[in-house]
């Protein structure tokens, strides 16, 4: 036995973790970029607490999971992702990755936890990088938190850029809109995407901005690029989780493409439930329920008798 199986079959842990069997072993930038280069179309989803987490990390061929701080108005019904603090978002990190042991996991940085200065930025970012299990953190902006962004690539933290219509902005753009439909806006885009590049992010999330604007700045970066609304350009599509199960009764976005009514089939399930209650067909005695024997009742009956 050579000294490095002995030590990984004395310690189970470290070889879970470090293992080289690809269906434990958690996915790195590494694997990312050679997915990348091998020009393979990369899928992610958002995970928003340990079920969705769980779910993320059972579908096999899914590459990325996103800790979207979009978790603030699905999980946490906010009215935008500016209302929640950064502990709730901490704490939903920390459930997300108690279930997410295979994927490669990008977090927000949510609003108000880094622009104010680099230093509220690094602080920000090595509490969670601290929790383990994310690989890169992600920033919503471009030049405007440029100094952000190069520090935490200094300090060894892979960034991923996101531009386009930036969420934690939309009071400024005037909602959540679709951005770079005018030539000088597209060419802001793609210049902020090479800058965010040329500092060193690892990739790109871009969202809702046209089709072949996404699709050119694809080919003109050496980066991947993550999409959301931008169409089949890109190098990885992302869709927020919820939206693409169908858990919300609320209207989604056009960019949406819904696999199941999640809502409305839970709605049904519980009906069906309370219908069983009402009607006395759930529970049964048989299937739901523990028996005891009947010389052990008799015998309780008894010791209430001597008792009282
Ligand atoms: N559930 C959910 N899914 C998301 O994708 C998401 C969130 N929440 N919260 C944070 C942001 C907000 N996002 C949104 C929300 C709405 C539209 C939307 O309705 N867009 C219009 C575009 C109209 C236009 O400019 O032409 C649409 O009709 O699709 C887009 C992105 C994306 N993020
Ligand atoms: C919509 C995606 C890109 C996101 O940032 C989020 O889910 O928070
Ligand atoms: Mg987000």
């Amino acid at each position: 036995m050579s000294s490095f199986s002995l030590i990984r079959s004395l310690v189970p842990r470290l070889g879970a973790r470090y293992s080289s069997h690809a269906t434990v072993r958690q996915k790195t930038l590494t694997d990312i970029r050679k997915l990348y280069k091998a020009k393979e179309p990369l899928a992610a989803i958002t995970a928003h607490d340990y079920i969705t987490g769980r779910i993320a990390d059972s579908s096999e061929k899914l590459d990325i999971v996103l800790i979207g701080d979009s978790l603030a108005m699905v999980s946490k019904g906010y009215a935008s992702t500016l209302e929640i603090p950064f502990d709730d978002y901490y704490y939903a990190c920390k459930s997300v990755l108690r279930g997410v042991n295979q994927k490669f996991v990008i977090a927000d940085l949510p609003f108000g936890s880094f622009e104010a200065s680099v230093s509220q930025c690094v602080e920000s970012a090595v509490k969670l990088m601290k929790l383990g299990k994310i690989g890169s953190l992600k920033i919503e902006g471009g030049y405007e938190h440029g100094e952000q962004i190069k520090r935490l690539i200094e300090i060894g933290i892979p960034v991923t850029g996101h531009i386009g219509l930036k969420p934690q902005q939309f009071n400024a753009v005037g909602g959540y809109r679709v951005q770079g439909k005018k030539a000088r806006d597209a060419a802001n885009i793609i210049k902020e995407a090479k800058y965010l590049r040329d500092i060193g992010c690892s990739m790109l999330l871009l969202e809702c901005i046209p089709h072949k604007v996404a699709q050119y700045l694809t080919e003109k970066l050496d980066i991947p690029t993550i999409g959301i609304g931008c169409g089949p350009g890109t190098s990885a599509q992302i869709l927020v989780q919820a939206d693409l199960l169908g858990m919300l009764d609320s209207p989604t976005a056009k960019f949406v493409q819904k696999y199941m009514d999640f809502h409305s089939e839970a709605v049904n399930a519980v009906d069906r439930y309370v219908g069983d209650v009402k009607t006395g067909s759930f529970p049964s005695k048989e299937t739901h329920s523990y028996p005891i024997k009947e010389e052990e009742f008799e015998a309780m009956e008894k010791i209430l008798q001597q008792d009282h």
